[in-house]
């Protein structure tokens, strides 16, 4: 089988780029180190070396095509004793998720239309459709078709739905966790999935989150899509190496040549009364690293869209639940595949007076100040972050320019926040339209209180963003 050689990433923020020449032709030989090809982005042209030996059995993507992914096949090598022809006819192979073709291809309707260049390397690899659909740029609601029945879904079913979707479409889905499979989840969010699914897709662990977490790791790197279950995010302490060393760098440190697609899922943040050490919210703390997608839904059409989003993904995803938000029913659109686009904030609900940014369950307590501010004559513009890595920061900013005052509200810890990142970047890019300061709404910075009069005073709440919106509109 010939080995797929892709467009690769020669920066760490590179996401696409020119294959400006290629420096080899079909038939050519060529051995590690050789020049291959010189590849354009916006910052500079660079040579692309080959890292295996072989025979270039076909040129996949012509030079000149602007807008190539990373991560798409652009030529086939065939290997040392392989028959060159056959070799650029017949299919590849690779270690990694990105080449292993689903049996079952799921479509996105929302997918928007592929560069050419993706558009080209699809006809060679069918799995390019999913990569364009959680990466390219979507609208921040899709389009529910008109008259698009609604169902009601608590976040917990809507969870199991996604998965089970994604698993019916794509073989090389799996769950994996602690009481995922018999008992159905900690939190039931795995309901069905057994019966539906047997037990070599559907898998209980031992209690070792550094172990499950390490053979998920692998397992993507190797051509499966597993979806890791951590009872709590706060149990994924013990899987972190895996999650940050292992999963986020995989694409960089290959230079684009190996993808780990897998989803590390779970209740993040306080619950109610489970104490210091089960009530954290990891938020920013993975937002704060380079190669991992981080998204944190609010409602039930969000986990629903938004799992599906991250199950597709070919880069690690860290998808942060909420526990008290697992059976609280919201609409979701009744549709065959609902997928939302990774990276787009959601205005939940126009205002012109003041900017509230959340995310998570933050999402109803900025929903709820709302309420009480409209009341008092104050109209609040409401942003669901939905994705905290990467930010949108552009529907932040464009609302930020309508109501010139914003507040950050976020249940976790002030220090190194998102609602700080929020604030930086108002500052840097938003300063001119800014009224008053940026206000941070969060816990206290303590680790959270188990007695429950002294947790109420610790968590964020709806007047406490009633406060702060008076003290930036100065009504205070
Ligand atoms: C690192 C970590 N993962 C998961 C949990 C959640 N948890 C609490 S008790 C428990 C089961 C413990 O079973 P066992 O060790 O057999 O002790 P038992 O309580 O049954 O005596 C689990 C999974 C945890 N507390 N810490």
């Amino acid at each position: 089988m010939a080995i797929e050689i892709k467009m690769p990433a020669l920066s760490p923020t590179m996401e696409e780029g020119t294959l400006a020449k290629w420096l080899v032709k079909e038939g050519d030989t060529v051995k590690s180190g050789d020049i291959m090809a010189e590849i354009e982005t916006d910052k500079a042209t660079m040579e692309f070396e080959a890292v295996d030996e072989g025979v270039i059995a076909k040129i996949i993507v012509a030079e000149g095509t602007d807008n190539v992914k990373v991560g798409t096949a652009i030529a086939l090598l065939a290997e040392e004793g392989e028959d060159v022809a056959s070799a650029a006819a017949s299919g590849s192979r690779s270690g990694d998720a990105a080449n292993a073709a689903p049996k079952n291809e799921p479509t996105d309707h929302n997918a928007p239309p592929m560069p050419e260049g993706a558009a080209a390397a699809e006809q060679e690899s069918g799995t390019q459709k999913l990569v364009a659909a959680a990466e390219q740029e979507a609208p921040a609601s899709p389009e529910i078709p008109e008259g698009t029945e609604m169902v009601k879904l608590t976040v917990r079913e809507a969870l199991r739905d996604a998965m089970a979707e994604e698993m019916r479409a794509d073989d090389r889905v799996f769950v994996m966790g602690e009481e995922v499979a018999q008992y159905q989840g900690a939190y039931k969010v795995t309901q069905g999935l057994l019966d539906e699914f047997g037990d070599r897709r559907v898998i209980d662990t031992p209690i070792t989150e550094y172990g499950f977490a390490g053979v998920g790791t692998g397992a993507a790197m190797g051509g499966l899509r597993p979806v890791i279950e951590f009872m709590t995010f706060n149990f994924a302490m013990q899987a972190i190496d895996h999650i940050i060393n292992s999963a986020a760098k995989t694409n960089y440190m290959s230079g684009g040549q190996m993808r780990c697609p897998i989803v590390f899922r779970g209740p993040n943040g306080a619950a109610s009364r489970v104490g210091a050490q089960h009530s954290q919210n990891y938020g920013p703390w993975y937002a704060s690293v380079p190669g991992l997608i981080v998204i944190a839904p609010y409602d039930a059409a969000d986990a629903k869209g938004l799992l599906k989003a991250a199950i597709r993904s070919e880069d690690p995803v860290v998808f942060l639940e909420n526990e008290l938000m697992y059976g609280r029913s919201f609409d979701v659109p009744k549709l065959d595949d609902f997928v939302l686009p990774i990276g787009k904030a959601r205005i939940m609900r126009e205002g012109k007076d003041v900017t509230l940014v959340s995310y998570s369950i933050g999402v109803g307590v900025a929903l709820e100040a709302a309420e009480k501010l409209a009341a008092e004559g104050i109209d609040a513009e409401v942003i669901d972050l939905r994705t905290l890595r990467p930010l949108d920061t552009k529907t932040v900013l464009k609302s930020l320019a309508k109501t010139n005052r914003l507040v950050v509200v976020e249940e976790g810890w002030p220090t190194c926040s998102i609602a700080s990142e929020i604030t930086a970047v108002v500052m840097e890019e938003g300063f001119d339209d800014l009224d008053a300061p940026v206000l941070r709404v969060t816990n206290e910075d303590v680790p959270l209180p188990y007695a429950a009069n002294l947790e109420k005073l610790a968590l964020v709440d709806a007047n406490k963003v009633v406060a702060a919106v008076k003290k930036v509109t100065y009504r205070g």
